[in-house]
């Protein structure tokens, strides 16, 4: 018989949830969030946008594909979205112990001992997810028996400093060059930008890069509050006074916005799934997205020369702005999908047809 060991979430507002550990017996707190998609734990676990959170699935079953095996496609991995688990939890209903799939290398609970990540299954996540969209998402922490350990607020961190590179790295050798800024990239959004011929010059949050030599800057999706990313918002700001091509995803989005002198807010519980319908304003297009995001753009705060270029249809919230006359663009969702539908992969060739038009 297995020996499962208890754990519990104990929420901010005073909630307790007692489940089974299935991955590191390591007590965590975090802000906790859910997440509605129905696969892509391998890409949301290595999510680095998800750093300092506690995430919830909602879809019951977890763990029943396994682990891709670890393998290196032009310099970076082939099935992940970076090089570790950046979630600091796992909360599911049930846990498959048992897995299957062609690529399968290892269970997701070796998988989450490996990255020392603790991950509880047993849980109610129905019953938990009412309380987080009712009173929005809010701190918790994962304990073993008599441990206590204090809340902690993540967005009170400058995560993208944690979540970034360090080094500039070149990846591809076509054209056009751009230069990605990492506030915790998606490998796929480096793999979309090569497979359209592009060199990526990938550089840390706060780096300087008027220096380059490039032909469109992309700024990446990443974790936290993006209040807190001053340098990246200063270099934008620059770049801003030039026609060079810019596109932006997630915090991208919000980052391009505060550059431009828009402002954003936090969301009451956030847009974690696959299937969030936006609006390409001027048309009636509505596209189906992937996201995973807490914060948002404040429409109204966007300056005269720039306008919202999708809107959520669920609740109106901002979902990309757009320059009314330079080639600067960015999505609140993510046209890289990964996990999601790929949809909106057709904005990659937008931006860089913007770069050969430029
Ligand atoms: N995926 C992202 O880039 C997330 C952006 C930001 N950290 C947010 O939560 O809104």
């Amino acid at each position: 018989m297995l020996q499962v060991r208890q754990a519990k979430l104990t929420l901010e507002d005073g909630n307790v949830f007692v489940g089974k550990s299935f991955g590191s017996e390591k007590p965590v707190a975090g802000e906790v969030v859910f997440y509605t998609g129905m696969t892509g734990y391998p890409e949301s676990l290595t999510d680095p946008s998800y750093t300092g959170q506690i995430l919830v699935s909602t879809y019951p079953m977890i763990g029943n594909y396994g682990v891709p095996a670890g393998a290196t496609e032009n310099g970076i991995h082939k099935y992940f979205e970076s090089h570790k688990l950046h979630i600091s939890g796992l909360i599911i209903s049930d846990y498959s112990f048992e897995f299957s799939h062609w690529n399968a290398e290892k269970s997701l609970s070796d998988w989450l001992k490996e990255y020392e990540v603790p991950g509880l299954f047993d849980i109610d996540t129905r019953a938990l997810t009412k309380i987080l969209r009712e009173k929005g998402s809010m701190l918790g922490k994962i304990e073993f028996e008599d441990e206590k350990i204090d809340f902690y607020d993540p967005n009170k961190e400058n995560l993208v400093a944690r979540a970034s590179c360090t080094q500039r790295e070149v990846y591809g050798n076509g054209n056009p060059r751009v230069v990605l800024i990492d506030c915790g990239v998606k490998n796929n959004i480096i793999r979309c930008l090569l497979k359209r011929g592009a060199t990526v010059i990938r550089v840390p949050w706060d780096y300087d890069f008027s220096n380059e030599d490039y032909d469109g800057v992309f700024i990446s999706n990443g974790p936290g509050d993006p209040a807190m990313c001053t340098e990246t918002v200063d270099n934008i700001r620059k770049t801003l006074t030039g026609s060079k091509p810019v596109m932006g995803i997630c915090l991208g989005n919000q980052l391009l916005a505060r550059a431009a002198g828009a402002n954003t807010y936090k969301l009451k519980y956030g847009h974690r799934s696959h299937n969030q319908p936006v609006l390409l304003r001027g048309t009636e297009r509505c596209f189906i997205t992937s996201q995973n995001h807490g914060y948002a753009v404040a429409d109204e705060t966007l300056p005269e020369d720039w306008e919202p270029m999708f809107t959520n249809v669920n609740d109106n919230t901002n979902e990309g702005i757009r320059h009314k006359t330079k080639p600067f663009f960015s999505t609140q969702f993510h046209p890289e999908a990964s996990s999601g539908p790929t949809d909106t992969e057709f904005l990659f060739d937008d931006f860089i047809d913007k770069i050969k038009n430029a």
